[in-house]
């Protein structure tokens, strides 16, 4: 007799689900637009080469397997918190940070849920974007906060629904928590301009709220590292003392790694030193400390002026090659006859298009043409190169005319 003849089948994940359909497709033309991951112009997955080097030089290190702190290694944490917030930084200068390594995004947006459920002062509710990363949710519902909502994305527009998201930010009720895209983000790609993030600012100081920024994506969404921190810059600058969480692995490639970040700027060291002490406390039961590969690749590219030029050059690229085939497609969309209006494509920003397709839709372009993506219509523009532009092109067309 079974001890789990009770456990029904679970339906597969609506992200990482897809990339699973995908390869079980035959068709030579068939195309991954599911999984947020970079791929090159021949859409294969692409180890950045200052990534390269940092391991090659780790190599001749002969570094031990020693166990890594439970806050990961002071090293590590320094570099990333700066590369967030800038050399120099007063909040880094003032020691008001506490940083720990988590395990990529995930592993970082994990450890604040779970801080903010077992200390946050205030309402243990959390509001995200109205669409939001789809795993934000069962993410924060297992560390036990209550998840609610703002509006966000305009589905007419395919853009930003400011006044909306200002009148919902402005009922939420004072000392609540509210979860923020830093840049690029997910699922649509629409970020709000600096002075609407300022507008923003002003409201959740106003209304008392705890800001917790969600930054995946840094330098991939301009190409820029220090543009693509400007929100989470601007709103410690005006005050905020915000949670942060970090991923390395879009912006340095470093996916199966799991390396990542996690920040509270506080009042003051003393504060820091304590809330450290939380969050070691709560890491330590969870996964004890954190894997050390990654980290040290991050450490060895940030450490070093040579290789974080080079990364620099590399992330960019990376971003340069999105934009570009962001054009290619809408110019593709007009060259096959489709009179809609497809200039959401080439004005947002990052790994993501929300195209506005509609579940059909989506259905007919699996179906008939081989492409995968997400049920919401969006696609992962990372999955679009110059050989296989038209042909989505066309598809998208056929399924929306
Ligand atoms: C907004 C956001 N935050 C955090 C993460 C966590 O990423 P990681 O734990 O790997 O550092 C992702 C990744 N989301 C995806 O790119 C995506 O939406 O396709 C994909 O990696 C995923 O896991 O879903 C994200 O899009």
């Amino acid at each position: 007799n079974s001890w789990w003849s009770h456990v029904e089948m679970g339906p597969p994940d609506a992200i990482l689900g897809v990339t699973e359909a995908f390869k079980r497709d035959q068709n030579p033309k068939k195309i991954n637009l599911g999984v947020g991951a970079y791929r090159d112009d021949d859409g294969k997955p692409f180890v950045l080469p200052s990534v390269k080097k940092a391991e090659e030089n780790l190599r001749v290190k002969n570094l031990d397997k020693e166990y890594s702190p439970i806050s990961g290694s002071a090293d590590f944490c320094k570099h990333a918190i700066t590369l967030a917030l800038g050399t120099d930084n007063e909040a880094i200068t003032n020691g008001l940070n506490s940083t720990v390594q988590g395990i990529s995004g995930t592993g970082s947006l994990t450890i604040g849920a779970h801080f903010l459920s077992k200390w946050f002062p205030g309402n243990k509710d959390i509001y995200l974007p109205t669409p939001s990363w789809g795993n934000h949710t069962p993410l924060f519902k297992l560390a036990g906060l209550n998840v609610k909502a703002y509006k966000y994305y305009n589905a007419k527009t395919c853009g930003l629904d400011f006044q909306g998201l200002l009148d919902d930010v402005a009922k939420i009720p004072e000392k609540s928590i509210i979860l923020l895209h830093a840049c690029a983000h997910n699922p649509t790609g629409v970020d709000p301009k600096p002075e609407q993030w300022a507008e923003l600012s002003n409201l959740i100081r106003k209304k008392q709220l705890f800001p917790f920024f969600d930054m995946a994506y840094q330098g991939f969404a301009s190409g820029d590292v220090m543009k693509d921190s400007l929100a989470v810059r601007m709103f410690i600058k005006e005050g905020h003392n915000i949670a942060l969480a970090q991923s390395f692995a879009k912006n340095m490639g470093l996916y199966g790694e799991r390396v990542g970040a996690f920040s509270l700027i506080n009042s003051d060291k003393d504060e820091a030193a304590r809330t450290m002490s939380q969050i070691k406390i709560l890491v330590r039961p969870m996964y004890s400390n954190p894997p050390i590969n990654g980290a040290r690749i991050v450490s060895e590219i940030l450490g070093n002026d040579e290789l974080k030029n080079q990364w620099l050059v590399d992330v960019k690229g990376m971003a340069d090659r999105i934009i570009s085939v962001r054009s290619k497609l809408r110019e593709n969309l007009k060259k096959n006859g489709s009179t809609r209006d497809w200039s959401h494509i080439t004005d947002q920003i990052g790994m993501f298009c929300f195209t506005g397709l509609k579940a059909p839709e989506v259905e007919r372009l699996t179906k008939e043409f081989s492409i995968y993506l997400t049920k919401d219509g969006r696609i992962s523009m990372a999955g679009v190169t110059s050989k296989n532009v038209e042909y989505l092109a066309h598809g998208i067309h056929e399924v929306t005319k």
